[in-house]
C-alpha cells in the first residue's frame, strides 16, 4: 500500500479559516493536479470533520481522466473512504452518492442505528474502540484491493496518519494567502509530537499558479 497525503495551505500553514469554512487556496493549476492525483488513486480518504465542514464529492472532475480509468478496466471514480468513529457522516453527504463505492471506517462505539443507516449507502469497516484504529482500517482497505491511497485531510486525520507511521508521501500546495487564527486548522493538528518527529525528504519543488507545490517523502513511511 502507498499513502499520499495531499493538502493546500495558506502561506501561514492553515487549511481553512477559524470558522472551519473552506478557503479557496488552490488555483486552477493545483485543482487540475489534485484531479489527476485522484484519477491515479484507488481511493480518496478524508476524516468526517472534512465531510461535515466541506461536504466534498471526492470524484474525478475531468471527463478524459474518467474515460482513461474506464479503459484501464477501473471504475470511473476511485473509491471514497471516510474515517468516522461514531458514524456522524450525514446520510445526504455527497460522498454517499452513487458516483463511487464509499467505505466508512467506524469503531465499536458507533451506535447501531447510524451503522444500519450507513450500511445502506456504504461499505462499513469496523476498527478500534473510541477512535478508528488506522493501522487496522487501512489493512482492511488493502484487503479490498485498495493499494494507492490519497488522503485529502483534514488536519486531525493527517496528524494521526503520521503518528501511525502510515504516510509515504506528502504534497502540499502553499498558496498566496494568509488565513491566520490560532484555532484555524493546520496541516497536522491532533495532540502534536514532542519527540520522534517524523522526518521528511524533499523530493520536488514546483511553482504553480502564484504558489508553490512541495513534495516530500517520509523517511520511514510504512509503504509495503
Ligand atoms: N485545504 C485543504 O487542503 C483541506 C483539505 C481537507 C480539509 N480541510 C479543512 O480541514 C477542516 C477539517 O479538518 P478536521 O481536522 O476538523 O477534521 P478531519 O477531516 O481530520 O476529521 C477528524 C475527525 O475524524 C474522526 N476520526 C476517527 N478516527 C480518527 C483518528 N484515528 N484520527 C483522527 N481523526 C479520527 C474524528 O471524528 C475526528 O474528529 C475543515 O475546515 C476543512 O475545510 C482543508
Ligand atoms: N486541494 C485543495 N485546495 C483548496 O484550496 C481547498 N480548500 C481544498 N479543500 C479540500 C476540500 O475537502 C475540498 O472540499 C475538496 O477538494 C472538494 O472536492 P470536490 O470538488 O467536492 O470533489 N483542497
Amino acid at each position: 500500500m502507498h499513502v499520499v497525503v495531499n493538502a493546500a495551505t495558506s502561506a501561514d500553514g492553515k487549511l481553512s479559516s477559524r470558522r472551519r469554512e473552506q478557503v479557496a487556496i488552490s488555483g486552477e493549476a493545483d485543482f487540475d493536479r489534485v484531479d489527476r492525483l485522484r484519477a491515479d488513486s484507488d481511493a480518496v480518504v478524508v476524516g468526517v470533520g472534512t465531510v461535515l465542514a466541506d461536504d466534498p464529492h471526492l470524484t474525478v472532475k475531468d471527463d478524459t481522466l474518467r474515460e482513461q480509468r474506464r479503459e484501464a478496466g477501473e471504475p470511473a471514480n476511485p473509491a471514497r473512504v471516510v474515517v468516522d468513529s461514531t458514524g456522524r457522516t450525514p446520510l445526504d453527504a455527497a460522498v454517499l452518492d452513487d458516483a463511487a463505492t464509499t467505505y466508512v471506517c467506524l469503531t465499536e462505539s458507533a451506535p447501531v442505528e447510524q451503522r444500519l443507516d450507513l450500511a445502506d449507502r456504504a461499505e462499513l469497516v469496523t476498527a478500534g474502540d473510541e477512535r478508528v484504529d488506522l493501522l487496522r482500517a487501512f489493512a482492511a482497505l488493502q484487503n479490498q484491493g485498495l493499494e494507492q491511497l490519497m488522503v485529502e485531510g483534514g488536519g486531525e486525520l493527517i496528524f494521526s496518519l503520521f503518528d501511525a507511521g502510515l504516510v509515504d508521501e506528502l504534497s502540499v500546495f502553499v498558496g498566496p494567502t494568509i488565513i491566520g487564527g490560532r484555532d484555524a486548522p493546520t496541516l497536522a493538528d491532533g495532540d502534536g509530537f514532542v519527540a520522534d518527529f517524523p522526518e521528511l525528504e524533499l523530493a520536488d519543488i514546483e511553482r504553480l499558479d502564484d504558489g508553490v507545490l512541495l513534495t516530500w517523502r517520509v523517511a520511514d513511511g510504512a509503504g509495503t
